[in-house]
């Protein structure tokens, strides 16, 4: 199976690269080769593929996901689509949206087109958990209504509701996932995770939002990505499968685990002004892809953020951007 993978020079892509191309994945997934789809915004970098740079069956193409002609020409050579190319970031949503719109939307819809055009086998749609909203009790089940609050998470639910109508309309094998904060090694620094440690090891302050009493699930890349094998594996057509990692943290019960992590203490907290729309809590149920298809989170939050601030600190030079 020829692989197709958007956005695999970004943080999960990357990641999602390497586990593909794994030698204890290969026969699972029968992938026999891969190919990244990948514009090299400001989030993507040519440092996240260097472990397989040299394996003969990657090929990387500097693309972008809206431009038909060249989707065309690609999709015409693979059976599967893993689709993870996206504006992820909801801060530079609420500062501009028109980019999350045309990629997020349009350029979804572009693919989506080109493997109803090929006849392409599988179509994994990457999304989020924030696409059902905040809820303050309780976890979304995949049943539940998108109802997203910021301009990031409106075009991720345009385009989960694109992929599954066209598999709805053209019959498309599409699955989509719509899983909780991913962390771990070569993560863009402005996420929140990345951003408060290498700025606590460089002995600057961190900006905690409001009252730091927003509740997110942690979720580690590397789980993900084994969670995304097996939806392409095993998953069902016109299915979505939500993914959670099993630890929920207040903001500020991140920020300690932070501050331990890196030796420093909360007078480097400086509390600013909420984020716009700030939404609570994220909670997404996952006994489906548990029940179904065997996933488990296998990496703790405590072991997996010390590894995470460890990889920081080891690769401070060579990481600053
Ligand atoms: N990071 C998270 O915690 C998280 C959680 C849930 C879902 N997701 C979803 O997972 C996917 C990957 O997220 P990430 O954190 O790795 O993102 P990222 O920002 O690190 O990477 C996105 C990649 O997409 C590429 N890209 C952007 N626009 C493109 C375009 N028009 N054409 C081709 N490539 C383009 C970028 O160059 C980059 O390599 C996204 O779809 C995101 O919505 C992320
Ligand atoms: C950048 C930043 C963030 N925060 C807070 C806001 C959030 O409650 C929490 C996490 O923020 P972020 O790292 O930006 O992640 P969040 O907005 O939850 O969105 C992430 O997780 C989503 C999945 O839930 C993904 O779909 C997005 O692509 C990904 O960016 O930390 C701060 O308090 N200070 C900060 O400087």
């Amino acid at each position: 199976m020829r692989t197709l993978v958007t956005g695999g020079a970004g943080f999960i892509g990357s990641h999602l690269v390497r586990a593909l191309l794994a030698p204890e994945h290969r026969d699972g997934a029968g992938v026999s080769g891969v190919t990244v789809l990948d514009a090299f915004t400001y989030a993507g970098d040519e440092r996240n593929l260097r472990a397989v740079r040299d394996d003969a069956r990657l090929d990387v193409v500097h693309g972008d996901i809206r431009d038909a002609s060249l989707v065309d020409t690609l999709m015409a050579r693979h059976d599967a689509v893993l689709h993870l190319a996206a504006e992820s970031h909801v801060d530079r949503s609420i500062a501009a949206g028109g980019e999350f719109v045309s990629t997020n939307v349009l350029g979804t819809q572009t693919l989506l087109e080109a493997a109803v055009r090929h006849g392409v086998d599988r179509f994994v749609h990457v999304s989020t958990d924030e696409v059902y909203g905040s809820v303050a009790e309780g976890s979304w089940t995949e049943d539940a209504p998108p109802d997203p609050n910021s301009p990031y998470s409106a075009s991720k639910a345009g385009s989960d509701l694109l992929a599954l109508a066209y598999h709805r309309t053209h019959g498309l094998d599409v699955r989509v996932t719509r899983c909780s904060n991913n962390y771990g090694p070569r993560q863009h620094p402005e996420k929140v995770v990345p951003l408060f440690t290498t700025r606590l090891l460089d002995g600057l302050t961190v900006p905690l939002y409001g009252d730091g009493r927003n509740v997110r699930d942690w979720l580690h890349v590397e789980d993900h990505c084994r969670a995304l094998c097996l939806v392409l594996e095993k998953g069902l057509a016109g299915r979505t499968y939500n993914i959670g990692g099993g630890t929920e943290l207040t903001n500020r019960e991140l920020t300690e685990r932070l501050l331990a992590a890196c030796g420093a203490t909360w007078e480097r907290v400086e509390h600013v002004p909420d984020r716009k729309g700030h939404d609570l809590r994220y909670s997404v149920d996952w006994s489906r892809i548990r029940d179904e298809l065997g996933y488990r989170p296998l990496r703790s939050v405590d072991d997996g953020l010390d590894e995470t601030v460890a990889w920081y600190r080891n690769h401070r030079e060579e990481w600053s951007r």
